[in-house]
């Protein structure tokens, strides 16, 4: 049976009726209540049967993309990670219209790497990203460590009078509004700081599942709006960061695209939650983000099915491609890293140095070889410094790749 929201059971039944089936939610043993206010009353969450189904789900097809994952090879996986990472980024950023280019954020991901000069945009949002992707950041402890990932994910992107004028978070009031309307009152500063406190313990106690934890704090961060500008940002990093501990860092990764796409229902999952006569029933909110988490890995799913099938088509292009010595069988091994990159990597470059990492022999050999492949029209330079290079239309129609 459908949940009915206690907001639907007042206007069905009345204020006595949907005080009574709040009274009986929060007092079932399937309900987890939170030291959290929204407006006069605690959170609260149903572990309803509808809720478990999803969450099993959930584990199915992160199974699913693991055993897809691990039959990738090592170039294309990197390049994959790498057009996650890129869509991510690009998506977070403009669900709340901050306008980054997929050539930016590629660049911000390429400096990390510690390149000298000046620092480009998006470099710290990226950095943060990338390890997460590669599981080595860990989740925030304290309200400062919170306020060190929002510097990192806003650098150099808020406005002179949206910057944060306290030591940790605002100190003046703020609100979230759509057009003339206002649809969220952020909670007065001075109980910032102790609701921080209240989402770090749902992040780190294990009394709740955690995949409805990361749903609940996600809710409870943007409640609590603690900074002018950079919230959204922010706690979307925090819900990768939680789902990650319990799903596969490409799953953690894939949300905002699909937040982004369904930007209204995402926005009206905040909006029901919050309303009075709602409250503090985040049961709905949890149940519909479990289900957005599900949509986008059936879409990274079906995705990395279809240039899984790309991907042997490449192979079979490539074992079929003469090779009289060892110098041509490098050649086509070139050929097939860069293959897969281009299958696999939103950006279908790769830089010399990485190019060179899948091989035995010197840099300089490949950096011949790659001579070679461009003197013959299959391989073309994207960029000079550093020294990236892509497949050329020639070697996409020899490949069977459609350019
Ligand atoms: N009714 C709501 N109540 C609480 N939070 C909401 C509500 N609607 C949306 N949100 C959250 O607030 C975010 C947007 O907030 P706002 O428009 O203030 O942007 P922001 O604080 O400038 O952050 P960023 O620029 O990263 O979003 C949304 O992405 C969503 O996570």
């Amino acid at each position: 049976m459908a949940y009915r929201t206690l907001k639907a059971q007042f206007h069905a039944s009345g204020a006595v009726a949907a005080d009574d089936l709040h009274a009986h939610r929060l007092a079932s043993e399937s309900t987890l209540v939170w030291d959290f206010e929204v407006g006069d009353f605690p959170a609260f969450c149903v572990l309803t049967t509808e809720m478990v189904k999803l969450q099993e789900r959930v584990f199915v097809l992160d199974r699913k993309v693991a055993a897809l994952w691990s039959q990738i090879p090592k170039g294309a996986s990197i390049g994959y990670l790498n057009t996650l990472l890129i869509r991510e980024i690009e998506a977070t950023n403009d669900i709340e219209q901050v306008r980054s280019t997929r050539k930016e954020i590629s660049d911000a991901l390429k400096a990390k790497l510690g390149e000298p000069g000046h620092k480009k945009r998006f470099q710290e949002l990226a950095r943060l990203y990338s390890a997460l992707a590669n599981g080595v950041y860990d989740l925030p402890s304290s309200p400062a460590e919170i306020r060190t990932i929002y510097d990192a994910i806003v650098d150099g992107e808020i406005e002179d009078d949206h910057q944060v004028d306290g030591p940790l978070f605002r100190l003046e009031t703020t609100r979230i509004t759509s057009g003339t309307k206002v649809v969220h009152e952020a909670v007065p500063v001075g109980e910032i700081e102790q609701r921080i406190n209240a989402v770090l313990q749902l992040l780190h106690k294990d009394d709740a599942p955690g995949l409805v934890a990361a749903m609940a704090s996600h809710f409870m961060f943007e409640y609590i709006h603690p900074f002018y500008d950079g919230n959204g940002r922010t706690g979307r990093f925090l819900l990768a960061q939680k789902l990650q501990a319990v799903v596969s860092p490409l799953a953690a990764m894939a949300l905002s695209p699909v937040i982004n796409q369904q930007k209204d229902r995402y926005y009206k999952a905040f909006e029901n939650a919050e309303h009075p006569l709602n409250k503090g029933d985040l049961t709905p909110f949890v149940t519909g983000m479990l289900e957005l988490l599900l949509e986008a890995q059936g879409e990274m799913l079906r995705d990395l099915e279809a240039r899984q099938l790309l991907f042997d088509d490449l192979k079979q292009h490539i074992e079929r491609r003469p090779a009289t010595s060892a110098v041509e069988e490098r050649h086509n091994r070139i050929l097939f890293i860069l293959g897969q990159v281009w299958l696999f990597d939103d950006m279908r470059s790769i830089d010399q140095d990485s190019l060179s990492s899948y091989f035995k022999e010197t840099k300089q050999t490949i950096r011949k070889d790659l001579g070679v492949l461009e003197d013959q029209g299959l391989v073309e330079v994207v960029t000079q410094r550093p020294k990236t290079f892509t497949l050329s239309e020639l070697a996409c129609q020899e490949l069977g790749l459609i350019k």
